[in-house]
């Protein structure tokens, strides 16, 4: 990778998610492999469950933890610092805990001042606080800038513009903001979702998100995103809050730091591979739901019930759940066993996707997961559960990147039958061939390194110009 001029000093400070921390982390080698120091901040068990720095960038990269408070500890679950650690209903202690690393992070950037910092859409204190230290900030979007156009009410920007959206109701549309057509929404059952997940409903606490003031606080926006998934927000998003936008691509993985590939050799790996290698190219419908997502029992049933229906070859990434309680169908591992694998671990998603072997990738629509799935050309059959990964569905399923599987409006259910003809449509009916289509043609596109390394330097050279004189 090409060094880039100037070499920066770049804080980075993700909210309290490794959803979130993952891809900072990401970002932090790809732009230390540049030259550029990096410090990237977190709690002490979120930093701990970050994989090795490699080892030539050592020097460049500081990992930084900052520990919760004691009297925030208290509302939450022991050694709980993330919100794959809690149940939604405790968001509002974890956002407590956050706002509570304002002092030792104010500490932290007096005693080594960066250049710039990167923070998350949680931390609306940051921007004035940096400001006051003459550090300049960058709104950094771990998902696609529509999250922002859709779940910000920007009344501040576009006054009574915006001030029509005062209902849940208004939330199953495209906000008036939106010019162009577009399908972006939520289904009704998601919309109470959202009304529920901000407050505890046995203390009344409320979760303190100050959206607008996060987004609209900033030096300028960017995003793991791409002019050419996104174009339309992007400006959008600009245009609303008169800010610039520079997304830094999609981080595919072929722009990724790794560490020697010791999976390589791995005997699970080897295991699945060897599995894999059994299977005709295209045929195989690859499942999983990324890190933190555990399905309830009635979903789990219709799920497996369903892939026994649609008769596909599968892989199927089943993370041990947290209730044991819940479990696969009776029978159903021997009934599937000539043509499906239930692994109940992590797995090396990543050469899972690159296989040939794999034609549909069934997924959660977390961010990671939607790219690396199109990275590699995959449909996506596409069960969302959280609501920014229900937009990217709405969004794809729109731009014909995928199938979402149909559920009921009201109670988010869904049938066994819907999850095999959703499957079978996106990989072998004629009427879904432009599904695959489409998904071949973006997998051109996100697995374009040079492109995605353009909007890179893009971004670092707009840090570099726009650096703090100061500084200089
Ligand atoms: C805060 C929340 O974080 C969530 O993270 P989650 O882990 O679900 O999803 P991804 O971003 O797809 O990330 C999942 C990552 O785990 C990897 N993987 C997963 C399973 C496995 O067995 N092996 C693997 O290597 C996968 O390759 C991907 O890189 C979502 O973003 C959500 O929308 C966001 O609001």
């Amino acid at each position: 990778m090409a060094k880039t001029d100037k070499q920066l000093h770049i804080a980075m400070f993700p909210w309290l998610a490794m959803g979130h921390i993952y891809p900072n982390f990401e970002l932090a080698k790809i732009f230390a492999q540049k030259g550029h120091s990096i410090t990237l901040i977190s709690t002490p068990r979120n930093i701990g469950r970050l994989p090795q720095v490699p080892s030539h960038l050592e020097h460049l990269i500081k990992l930084v933890s900052l520990p919760i408070l004691p009297k925030h500890r208290e509302n939450l679950p022991d050694n709980a610092e993330s919100s794959n650690d809690i149940t939604p209903n405790q968001i509002p202690y974890l956002k407590m805990a956050y706002d509570g690393l304002q002092e030792s992070l104010s500490q932290l950037l007096k005693s080594s001042p960066p250049d710039w910092i990167l923070y998350d859409f949680a931390s609306e204190w940051l921007p004035p606080l940096a400001r006051s230290l003459q550090v300049q900030c960058v709104f950094f979007g771990i998902s696609p800038a529509w999250n922002i156009c859709f779940f910000d009410t920007p009344k501040a920007q576009l006054g009574n513009a915006a001030a029509f959206r005062t209902k849940p109701e208004d939330y199953l549309r495209p906000p008036q903001w939106v010019p162009f057509h577009s399908n972006i929404g939520l289904k009704p059952y998601e919309v109470k979702k959202m009304f529920e997940g901000i407050s505890d409903k046995e203390t009344g606490n409320t979760v303190s998100f100050n959206f607008n003031k996060a987004v609209s606080d900033c030096d300028f926006f960017s995003f793991r995103s791409c002019n050419e998934l996104e174009s339309e927000w992007l400006n959008l998003l600009a245009e609303i809050y008169k800010k610039p936008v520079a997304p830094v691509g999609v981080i595919p993985p072929s722009c990724q730091v790794r560490v020697v590939d010791e999976e390589d050799n791995n005997t699970e790996w080897l295991k699945i591979k060897s599995w894999l290698d059994k299977q005709q190219p295209g045929s195989v419908v690859y499942i999983a739901f990324g890190s933190e997502l555990e399905l309830g029992q009635q979903d789990l049933t219709e799920l497996a019930l369903g892939l026994e229906l649609s008769g596909l070859p599968f892989f199927w990434a089943l993370k041990k759940q947290r209730d044991s309680s819940v479990d696969l169908p009776d029978g159903f591992q021997d009934r599937i066993s000539d043509r499906g694998v239930v692994c109940k671990d992590w797995v090396p998603q990543l050469k899972i996707l690159a296989h040939e072997s794999i034609g549909v990738y069934f997924t959660h629509c977390g961010p990671g997961s939607v790219i690396e799935g199109l990275h590699f050309g995959r449909v996506l059959v596409m069960l969302p559960y959280l609501l920014d990964q229900a937009l990217f569905a709405r969004v794809l399923e729109e731009k014909k990147l995928g199938i979402e599987i149909p559920r009921n409006e009201e109670d988010g259910s869904f049938t066994r039958n819907s999850v095999a003809k959703s499957l079978r449509l996106a990989l072998i009916d004629v009427e879904g061939s432009i599904y695959r289509e489409k998904a071949k043609k973006m997998g051109l596109l996100f697995s374009d390194k040079d492109r995605h390394e353009e909007y890179i330097n893009k971004f670092l050279e707009r840090l570099q110009n726009n650096k703090a004189p100061s500084k200089n």
